[in-house]
């Protein structure tokens, strides 16, 4: 008989044979419990993979933490296993992601352009890229040449819809573990494929990929790699928003959504690496969570967002609670209370919420008087609000601050619109030319803290912890704080104890909006200027 010879796996501590494996990773084995506590506790705790894939019925495939998790741990890092232009985008170069600029060309401004199929991409080295190969030599096999030209800086082109897609098509030959992977991804393809948009996907992109590169792939195939990156992919920008692309995560997408996430994610390098960061602890066995739409929206179009991109109806706990946890961002003053009463924007108004947020159709219902409204009513309301407030010429505070004025009486200090006319004021008020921190009349410099105090209550309830919101906020805030602390130090207002007291408030929170945004892309310097300045000016008052 052949002597079959297997790997037998070894203890971690001991390195005699051993049979059982850690709960949380099932990657390591050890030959005892006691030994087992011992790794744990030698190191293992700190590199044991914290998350598994369960399934379930309700959720499909969902990430569980198998051990608790610290805030601000690095749950993940990944490389994308597929990134392309968005399906309708300016002209962005196909290699590296970025914003394309015109040159002169002869007389006249245009792209630079692949040498062999055409598409508008940075230069000689993109054009070359690994990424660009597989596609590039499938157009130019076929003669294909792309005949995007440029036009105006903010055309956008409809062409760029089947790059992506056929960059996962060209895998099943090149890298068919990746191919399968990606195409084990949930689709949602039936919900999809009457839509508007798939309707147009089939004209063109189905013919590009069957009549144009001649590939042999069906109708359906094709399709479902489109609705794979609609139902998965993450979008991918950089901070100053010269890149923006969509990519495949094969584990990060398995994350499933909560409108009050425990994640946040940020992407590293070129290679658009993704870190998966815990913006709260986690507890082992607790779902790990991401968002997919936008965490200041209120529930009604958060839910209208998420059933028409991501093809499901969700149910987590803010969007059953008609108040979403006391902020109210959803919701208006009933109209009937406020016409009869003498404060309009006193906590004692009556506000209208829906009587079930699980159906968007359900009345909403005043909570003081009990007067009602059908909910069509709200939804036409805030369109036209939102409609509003985005067409504002938002080169300067004024307008927010006029919108804020006007509405007062129906939108509360917690609505969303006003939420986000109050973001809209704290970014202008301290950063924007005419209005840094140095040039604000103390009144402002008063208002700038008001706003971030009030954005910090909602982001306490809605976006929790190590997210960059909060540390967004804080970060702005105690730049506000200190430069009041120095004025009323120099107008002798304060007492040396005093500005020193104040001073070391603004450095508590500088500290942890450093903890929370220094792994940002280029915000370790940035952050660490800050701490130096403040720290000066610590010293200053100290003399
Ligand atoms: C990016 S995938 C997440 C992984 C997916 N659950 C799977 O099995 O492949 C997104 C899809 O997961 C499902 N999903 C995500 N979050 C959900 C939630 N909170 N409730 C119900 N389904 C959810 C939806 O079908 C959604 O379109």
């Amino acid at each position: 008989m052949d002597y079959i010879r297997r790997e037998i796996p070894v203890c971690e501590v001991c390195q005699r044979p051993a049979n059982q494996t850690c709960g949380g990773c099932k990657l390591v084995y050890y030959c005892s419990k006691a030994h087992q506590k011992h790794g744990w506790k030698e190191g293992h705790k700190l590199k044991c993979c914290a998350y598994k894939i369960n399934y379930s019925e309700e959720l499909g495939r969902h990430m569980v933490a198998t051990r608790d998790i610290q805030q601000g741990e690095i749950i993940l890092k990944e490389k994308p296993a597929v990134s392309g232009p968005k399906m309708s985008c300016t002209a962005h170069c196909l290699s590296c992601g970025v914003k394309l600029q015109p040159i002169q060309k002869d007389d006249q401004l245009d792209f630079y352009k692949c040498s062999s199929c055409n598409w508008p991409m940075c230069d000689v080295v993109c054009e070359k890229s690994e990424v660009h190969r597989e596609e590039c030599k499938a157009m130019s096999r076929k003669n294909y040449k792309c005949n995007i030209k440029y036009e105006t800086p903010e055309k956008t082109e409809a062409a760029y819809c089947v790059i992506a897609p056929m960059r996962v098509l060209l895998m099943k030959e090149s890298n068919p573990r990746q191919y399968e992977n990606i195409m084990s991804l949930e689709s949602h393809l039936k919900d999809r494929i009457n839509t508007p948009l798939y309707l147009v996907l089939k004209a063109n992109l189905v013919t590009f990929v069957i009549q144009v590169l001649g590939l042999s792939f069906d109708e359906e195939t094709i399709l479902k790699v489109s609705s794979i990156f609609d139902t998965n992919s993450f979008d991918v920008r950089c901070p100053d928003g010269s890149k923006r692309l969509r990519a495949i995560y094969v584990t990060a997408s398995m994350m499933n959504h909560n409108c009050r996430p425990n994640t946040r994610h940020i992407y590293i390098g070129d290679d658009n690496i993704l870190a998966l960061i815990a913006t709260v602890p986690i507890s082992k066995g607790e779902l790990i969570t991401a968002t997919y739409t936008q965490s200041l929206y209120g529930t009604l179009d958060r839910r209208k967002h998420i059933k028409i991109n991501k093809c499901f109806d969700c149910e987590c706990e803010r969007c059953k609670d008609p108040t979403e946890f006391g902020t109210y961002l959803g919701n208006i003053y009933c109209s009937v209370c406020n016409s009869s009463s003498i404060d309009l924007v006193s906590e004692k108004n009556g506000m209208l919420v829906s009587t079930n947020p699980l159906d968007e159709t359900a009345p909403w219902k005043c909570e003081k008087c009990g007067y009602c409204i059908q909910s069509r009513q709200m939804f036409w309301g805030n369109n036209a609000l939102k409609q509003e407030i985005n067409a504002l010429n938002k080169s300067g505070p004024k307008v927010f601050e006029e919108f804020i004025d006007k509405y007062k009486a129906t939108l509360h200090p917690t609505n969303h619109l006003v939420i986000q006319a109050k973001l809209a004021l704290m970014q202008i008020y301290g950063n924007y030319k005419g209005y840094t921190l140095t040039e604000l009349p103390d009144y402002l410099l008063t208002r700038k803290i008001d706003l971030c105090h009030d954005l910090l209550e909602v982001a306490d309830k809605l976006e929790s912890g190590w997210t960059r919101f909060r540390g967004t906020i804080l970060l702005e805030l105690q730049g506000a704080m200190a430069m009041q602390t120095k004025r009323e130090f120099e107008d002798d207002k304060l007492t040396k104890a005093g500005a020193q007291d104040q001073l070391m408030e603004s450095m508590v929170l500088l500290q942890e909006a450093t903890n929370i945004l220094r792994i940002e892309p280029h915000m370790k310097e940035i952050l660490e200027t800050k701490v130096q300045d403040l720290s000066n000016l610590l010293d200053s008052t100290n003399v």
